[in-house]
């Protein structure tokens, strides 16, 4: 399938980037760019700081110095990020349908409908079930489904493999390889093997 672009031309760039925790800087000094349509994996041992830094960037967290910069994102088509994190933000008592819906409604329905989007991650039978009784890997497809309802260009996956059987692996190289292939781009902190060629990698300190 011929994929086009969707997302307009969009780079974020760090630029003497320090991150950390209260006032303890984990990582510092750090410059790199990516732009649409790239990944960049960030690799290191536990307790490196890649979470730190995916929160920093998604302005969870105050940069400790430097800045981050999304450029060419209009704020007027909404949220430029999504940051998925090790939780999946699953609504126990919600049906898996509800529990996307409720996604899309609070952040803007201006992706795949939920019913389309549980059907690419292969929860379509599930939707009827309260989102509690999810495994853990159905449940951490349903936080990638999450991506899908709302289309903003820069994804900030934390361990997103986690819990994901092989056929989760294969499906997440595929909702990433069409993701970039719209212009959107994704940081990814992972330890595994993600099975999509061409990402760039930013190896991080070491645990302390
Ligand atoms: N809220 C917090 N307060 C203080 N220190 C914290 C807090 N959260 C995390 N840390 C510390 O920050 C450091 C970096 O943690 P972080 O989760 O960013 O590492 P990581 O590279 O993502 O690790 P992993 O590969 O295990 O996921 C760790 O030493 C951790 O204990």
């Amino acid at each position: 399938m011929t994929q086009r672009q969707v997302f307009p031309q969009v780079c974020l760039k760090a630029e003497g980037l320090a991150v950390g925790r209260g006032d303890a800087a984990l990582l510092s000094d750090l410059s790199f760019s990516v732009a649409g349509g790239h990944g960049l994996l960030l690799r290191g041992p536990n307790g490196a700081g890649k979470s730190t830094l995916l929160l920093t960037l998604a302005g969870l967290l105050p940069t400790l110095a430097g800045a981050v910069a999304i450029e060419g994102h209009d704020p007027e088509d909404g949220p430029a990020l999504h940051h998925c994190g090790h939780r999946n933000a699953v609504r126990a008592r919600l049906s898996v349908l509800e529990t996307l819906s409720f996604w899309a409604a609070i952040n803007g329905p201006t992706g795949l409908p939920p019913h389309e989007a549980l059907e690419r991650v292969g929860l379509a039978r599930a939707a009827r079930l309260d989102a509690g009784y999810l495994s853990a890997g159905q449940q951490r497809r349903l936080a990638l489904a999450r991506l899908l309802v709302s289309s903003r260009p820069l994804w900030l996956l934390d361990e997103p493999t986690a819990a994901l059987d092989v056929d989760g692996h294969a499906l997440l190289a595929r909702l990433l390889a069409e993701h970039l292939a719209q212009g959107g781009l994704a940081i990814i902190a992972t330890h595994d093997e993600i099975g999509l060629d061409g990402l760039d990698t930013l190896t991080l300190g070491r645990a302390a």
